[in-house]
This record gives structure tokens, C-alpha cells and sequence, in this order.
């Protein structure tokens, strides 16, 4: 194992675990016949150049990664409507097996890009060999349509450096206001969804 397993392999502990819980959630929903506020559950750790290239943007010493880079251990949450996410923040704050210790609303503070989420920073307890450890995990908690967005603005980031020209910029702005107004009308004809997606899951559960 190299310095770098040897330093992720907490973090990965951390997203395995997680994803299992959070995932747990859904299921929970699901067994007792009703609507899941979450839709699915990624995460990952971030990948080693990632991490280095924050660290050197930041001037984060290697030595403090744990305590200053929130995001090497990643989790998303994503959810069909807006007002799900407020149903899942107060969800992992009432939960016992971690502690929210830091919350960012980029819904109500849209950043300039364009970018929406909900944020929260969660102190993790890791059982090891030696003992107890606390991890700090990053959770995204964002609509379908927020994660389209972002997911593509990440991908054109890449390869623009975020330095986009001015016929892209121009359309991921755009782009971002027809997420924004998805989640609307979304809003609007949320109990006609929730109705028809509880019809046809009782639909489907006949059929088994
Ligand atoms: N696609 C996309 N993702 C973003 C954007 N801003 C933030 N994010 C996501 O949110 C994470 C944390 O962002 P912030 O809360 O701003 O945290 P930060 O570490 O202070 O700032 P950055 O990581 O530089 O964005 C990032 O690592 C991305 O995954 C954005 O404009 N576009
Ligand atoms: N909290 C998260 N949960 C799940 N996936 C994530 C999370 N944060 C980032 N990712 C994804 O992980 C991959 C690697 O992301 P990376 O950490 O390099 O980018 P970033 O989030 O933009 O970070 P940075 O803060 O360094 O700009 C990307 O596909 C990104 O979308």
C-alpha cells in the first residue's frame, strides 16, 4: 500500500458506510408504501490529482487535508422535487450516527455560475484497529434537474478550465434557468406525480 491508500482508506470506509445508510433511507420509504423524497445515492472519493490540485489552489498543507478539505469523502443526494430536499437535511440532522456540522444553501444563494444544491458537511464516526476516528464528508442534496445541470457545467469546466466562451456561457446560463423552472413547474404537479407513481407501484406490487 502506498501513502496515498494508506490516507484514503478511511475515506472510502466512510463512503461505503454511508452509501449504505443514506441508500437505507430510500428502501425504509419504499417498505412502507410511501413516496421516497430520495430518488438515488452516489458517492465517491475524490480523486487523488483532484485533491492535490485543491490543495495547491488552496494552499492546504498535506498534513492538514483531513481537517481543511471537506470533499475528499463525497456523497449526492438527489431528489424528484425542491421541497424534498428540506425533508432530507432534516432527516440527516436528526440522525444519531453522525453530526451536521456545517450547512450551505446554494438554493436560496444560487452561486454566480448558475449552480443549485443544498450542502451539508457531516462529522462521521469510523470504527478502526486503532480505535474511533471522525471523518468530514461532504453531502450534495440537489433535484434531478440541479444534478443535469451541474453535472454538465462540471464536464464543460473540465475542458474550458471554467474559462468559457461567451456562446457557452451564455447557453449554460440559459440552461440553468430552464432547470430552474423545471423544478418549478415540477412543484406545481407534485401530488398529481406523487399520485400516479403510488398508483403504479401498487400497480406493480399486484402483479408480483
Ligand atoms: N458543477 C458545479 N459544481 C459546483 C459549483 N460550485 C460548487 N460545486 C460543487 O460543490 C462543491 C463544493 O463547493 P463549495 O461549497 O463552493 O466549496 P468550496 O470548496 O469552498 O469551493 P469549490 O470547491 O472551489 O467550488 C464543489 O466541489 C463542487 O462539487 C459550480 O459552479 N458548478
Ligand atoms: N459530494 C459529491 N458526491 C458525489 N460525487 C461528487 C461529489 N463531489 C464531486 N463529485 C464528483 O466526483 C468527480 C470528481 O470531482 P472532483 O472532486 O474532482 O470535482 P469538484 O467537485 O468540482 O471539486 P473541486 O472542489 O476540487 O472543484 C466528479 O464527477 C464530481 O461530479
Amino acid at each position: 500500500m502506498n501513502q496515498w491508500d494508506i490516507f484514503l482508506a478511511p475515506y472510502k470506509q466512510a463512503i461505503d458506510e454511508l452509501k449504505i445508510k443514506l441508500k437505507g433511507i430510500r428502501k425504509q420509504y419504499e417498505r412502507e408504501g410511501k413516496s421516497s423524497p430520495i430518488e438515488f445515492v452516489t458517492g465517491r472519493v475524490k480523486p487523488i490529482p483532484s485533491i492535490i490540485e485543491k490543495a495547491n489552489q488552496r494552499g492546504i498543507q498535506f498534513d492538514k487535508l483531513s481537517e481543511e478539505m471537506y470533499d475528499i469523502a463525497g456523497l449526492r443526494m438527489m431528489c424528484q422535487f425542491v421541497d424534498d430536499i428540506d425533508i432530507v437535511v432534516e432527516l440527516l440532522k436528526n440522525r444519531k450516527d453522525f453530526e451536521v456540522v456545517e450547512e450551505r444553501d446554494y438554493i436560496k444563494d444560487t452561486k454566480e455560475s448558475g449552480y443549485r444544491s443544498y450542502h451539508v458537511i457531516v462529522k462521521y464516526p469510523i470504527e478502526t484497529l486503532d480505535g474511533q476516528r471522525f471523518i468530514l464528508a461532504e453531502i450534495q442534496i440537489r433535484t434531478l434537474a440541479m444534478n443535469f445541470w451541474a453535472t454538465i457545467e462540471h464536464t464543460l469546466r473540465y475542458k474550458y478550465d471554467g474559462d468559457y466562451p461567451p456562446e457557452i456561457q451564455h447557453r449554460l446560463e440559459r440552461a440553468a434557468e430552464a432547470a430552474y423552472l423545471l423544478d418549478e413547474e415540477m412543484s406545481e404537479i407534485r401530488e398529481e406525480i406523487k399520485e400516479a407513481q403510488k398508483y403504479y407501484t401498487e400497480q406493480r406490487s399486484e402483479l408480483r
